[in-house]
């Protein structure tokens, strides 16, 4: 079974490495959301994969890493696209959360990305 939570925050950004001329090479913000995806059995006693709020303890120091900052800034963001951001959050996640499955990123209502390790 898979489940996920959905995270908020709100940074700004702006985009070095696109064309001249490209609009996302100004600085500008994103109110971003993230899901965190985890794929696991079910463990019958508390009838649940995880507990949704170890999810929520889990993304906190990434939470407060990004949340009103220049996400140039963060060190290995320096190029913040949404795909760059969701392997940053995927490779800090692991290690607290082994069964991590998908990580999502959206910049805006119609944009966004879907990293799963690959
Ligand atoms: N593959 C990616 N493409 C773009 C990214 C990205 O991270 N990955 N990022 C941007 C910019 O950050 C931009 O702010 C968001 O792009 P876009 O969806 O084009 O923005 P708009 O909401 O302004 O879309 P319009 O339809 O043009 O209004 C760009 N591309
Ligand atoms: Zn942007």
């Amino acid at each position: 079974m898979e489940i996920f939570r959905e995270f908020t925050f709100e940074a700004a950004h702006r985009l070095p490495n696109v064309p001249e001329g490209h609009k996302c090479a100004r600085l500008h913000g994103h109110s971003y959301r993230v899901t965190v995806h985890v794929d696991a059995p079910v463990d019958p006693a508390p009838g649940w994969v995880m507990d949704f709020g170890d999810l929520k303890r889990a993304f906190k120091p990434l939470e407060d890493q990004l949340d009103h900052h220049y996400l140039n800034e963060v060190a290995g963001l320096e190029n913040p696209t949404s795909e760059n951001l969701a392997v940053w959050i995927w490779d800090r996640l692991l290690p607290a959360l082994p069964d991590l499955s998908a990580v999502g990123v959206r910049e805006t209502c119609t944009s966004g990305c879907i990293y799963r390790g690959r």
